[in-house]
């Protein structure tokens, strides 16, 4: 249970009436907040609540409409990142701040005041990521990472700052159980050492486990405060969304031995693209018709080179067309598109840039994959066809957002993500692949897109889920694979396994082939590939 609170008679930061208009919405409205030093305060609300707002606005990021923002007793207006730097505020961003076609080094040098020494900023980077458990290579182009190993370096660049008050928003949603534990005895040290903590989290159980206090946003407004150590994650739930949360109901499977597959890969090997990725080694799996197969792993062990490969944004030469079959076609060598005519959908782990076009509408956005669903004609775009697909979407997957025409970058993170998921989930594919599809998705969101997927494999659909989260993968999975350091494990049925053995497996230990599941092995090699605070080993 979390420390109480230091007690001190000023506070670290107080905000005064915060209230901030957009054109068509009123994200923040009359926020009245006090942050102690060394406390943890969390941030709860559904998606579009106002969190992410609101911390922009203490960060510099955002202007308020109205309010006062006092910093350790002193008025003060935060007028940029930089001023807010300079004071002592860090911050995490859910939608990583990093330059891609920079170094790691390079990103974290432009954040820092003056001009560091590169060589000297490695050295200290390495420090940091040694001491909290977030190894990275600060030598790696950004865009070589991935989206885990992106968070750790946006989580460095704050601590370096040295900040006394840590704003993060969603900190821990693609980083192993492991690395949430090394980051929240960080956090803990930091927190003792009088740095505040904001904490915005979907993710209650970890906010129960960390923070001493909790606020609770609802439509711009603070409608409740709590202590999470004296709640249930299902008690402020209930305090977030208005209700009950409804568990997910996954009835048995419904496919069968002799189903022929929708989707086979068959040895797939593939080098990596650059010097920093993962080559995937001879992975072979079939999606059955009806059925979920999850893949579990640490970020970076080739589920993005696997996705690349799968979805056709990385097609293989045409002699290598039979590794990926779809509907019994080989489909290899073919471009997403193609792929996408024969029934494969696809949501990217990158909502932003991949999943969706920031600066085009929804509708546009819809026609990026939805082209298909009687949305042209003769080559021209029906718009009204357009409009009308998108405001399905919004309104059967509960898209908080002013209507198909906002831009896809006003949308709140998850309910961009709810849009994203909706959009494939509507076409109906015959072979959905999903990657993090609850990532920044608030508790009764994920629990609706995950029932949603449920549905689809329901109607007879494969469904593969690539997902770090494994509490996910067991709620809505047939079977379960891991992959590490670009080899897959043995696919299991989920009732065959549990967590702790998936865990295991995860560090690139399982069974081989005609071994039971349970995995007295190890004997040992040399490191395969740097994990979230711990070394990936694989059998040798
Ligand atoms: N730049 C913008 N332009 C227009 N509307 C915006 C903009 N940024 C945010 N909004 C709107 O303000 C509201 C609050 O968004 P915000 O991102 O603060 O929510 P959140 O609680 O952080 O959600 P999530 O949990 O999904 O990240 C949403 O309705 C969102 O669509």
């Amino acid at each position: 249970m979390p420390s109480l609170i230091p007690s001190s008679d000023q506070p670290q930061l107080e905000l005064r009436g915060i209230r901030k208009v957009y054109a068509s919405v009123v994200a923040n409205d009359g926020i009245d907040l006090v942050v102690a030093p060394g406390e943890i305060q969390a941030i709860l609300g559904e998606n579009g609540a106002g969190k992410s707002t609101l911390m922009k606005i203490i960060y510099g990021m955002t202007a308020p409409t109205e309010g006062e923002i006092y910093w350790r007793g002193q008025r003060v207006q935060m007028s940029s990142p930089n001023q807010a730097r300079a004071l002592g505020i860090g911050m995490v961003f859910q939608h990583f701040q990093l330059f891609e076609t920079l170094t790691v080094v390079q990103n974290v040098a432009l954040a820092l005041p003056g001009r560091p020494d590169l060589d000297d900023l490695c050295q200290r980077i390495h420090a940091v990521g040694q001491r909290y458990g977030l190894p990275v290579d600060s030598k790696r182009l950004v865009h070589t990472l991935s989206v885990g190993e992106r968070q750790r370096v946006e989580i460095i660049r704050c601590l370096l700052q040295n900040p006394r008050l840590l704003i993060m928003d969603e900190p821990t949603s693609v980083l192993t159980p492991q690395a949430v534990r090394k980051l929240f005895e960080t956090l803990r040290q930091l927190a003792d050492e009088g740095c505040s903590i904001l904490y915005i989290s979907h993710k209650l159980d970890e906010v129960q486990e960390l923070c001493h206090s909790a606020t609770i946003l609802r439509s711009g407004r603070i409608t409740g405060h709590c202590i999470p150590a004296q709640e249930t994650p299902a008690s402020m739930a209930r305090m977030m969304i208005g209700k009950e949360l409804v568990p997910c109901q996954r009835p048995k499977p419904i496919t069968s031995e002799t189903s022929e597959a929708k989707l086979q890969v068959q040895a797939l090997s593939r080098t990596a693209s650059h010097p920093f990725g993962t080559a995937l080694k001879d992975i072979s799996f079939e999606l059955k018709p009806g059925e979920i197969l999850g893949i579990a792993g640490v970020s970076g062990n080739g589920q993005q080179e696997l996705m690349f490969a799968l979805s056709g944004e990385d097609p293989l030469p045409a002699r290598q067309a039979q590794m990926i079959r779809l509907n019994g076609q080989a489909v290899a060598h073919l471009d997403s598109a193609s792929r996408h005519a024969q029934g494969l959908g696809f949501v990217p782990e990158e909502r932003l840039g991949r999943g969706a076009v920031p600066a085009m509408s929804l509708a546009d956005n819809t026609l990026l994959t939805a082209y298909g669903q009687g949305l042209l004609k003769h080559g021209l775009i029906l718009r009204n066809a357009v409009d009308q697909f998108s405001q399905c979407c919004i309104e059967g997957f509960r898209v908080k957002c002013s209507g198909p025409q906002a831009p896809a970058n006003s949308l709140s993170g998850g309910n961009l993500q709810k849009f994203i998921v909706g959009r494939e989930l509507m076409q109906k594919p015959q072979v959905l692949i999903a990657a993090q599809p609850t990532w920044g998705v608030d508790v009764g969101a994920a629990a609706f897109i995950r029932q949603a997927l449920i549905d689809l494999r329901n109607s007879g659909a494969s469904l593969l889920v690539v997902s770090e989260e494994l509490d996910e993968l067991f709620e809505i999975c047939d079977r379960i694979a891991v992959i590490a350091d670009g080899r897959l494990s043995p696919v299991v049925p989920i009732e065959d396994t549990d967590v702790e053995t998936i865990g295991l497996w995860m560090s690139g230990i399982w069974p081989h082939e005609g071994m039971d599941h349970s995995p007295e092995i190890p004997s040992i090699s040399q490191p395969a590939s740097s994990a979230m605070g711990s070394e990936v080993y694989r059998v040798a």
